[in-house]
């Protein structure tokens, strides 16, 4: 597993119960879930937006950065919910291999 997803992972973990004044995702947390998910919303239309722009200009870097706001709200938004990055990167994997099988069996017919 990513090993920076793993230790952002467990910092979010941490920061759960954190000083709210202290910490951005202890004041998410302290607002709730809706604010949360109202946060992945904004994320993902801000991320919408650079990637449009950025097929027109050919820069790429705001598509970046605005995708690591958008999976940072989506790992806190697990962790409100007790899961953690691996359980994604688990699903992702059982599907990387389950693709794997019926791309051999189609070569194999
Ligand atoms: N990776 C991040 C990270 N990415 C984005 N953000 C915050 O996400 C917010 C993005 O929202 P916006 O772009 O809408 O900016 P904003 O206007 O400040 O946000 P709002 O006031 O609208 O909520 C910003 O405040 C960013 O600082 C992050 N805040 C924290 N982290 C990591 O989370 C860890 C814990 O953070 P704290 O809880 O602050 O200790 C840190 O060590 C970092 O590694």
């Amino acid at each position: 597993m990513s090993d920076v997803l793993e230790q952002l992972g467990r910092v979010l973990e941490a920061r759960k119960h954190a000083d709210a004044d202290k910490s951005y995702v202890a004041s998410l947390h302290a607002k709730g879930l809706n604010k949360i998910l109202e946060k992945v919303g904004e994320e993902c239309t801000e991320t919408i937006i650079a990637a449009k722009d950025a097929e027109q200009s050919g820069e790429t870097r705001d598509v970046v950065y605005e995708t690591a706001d958008l999976w940072f709200h989506t790992l806190v938004m697990l962790s409100r919910l007790g899961l953690e990055p691996k359980d994604v990167l688990d699903e992702l994997a059982s599907r990387f291999n389950l693709s794997g099988l019926e791309e051999k069996a189609s070569r194999d017919q």
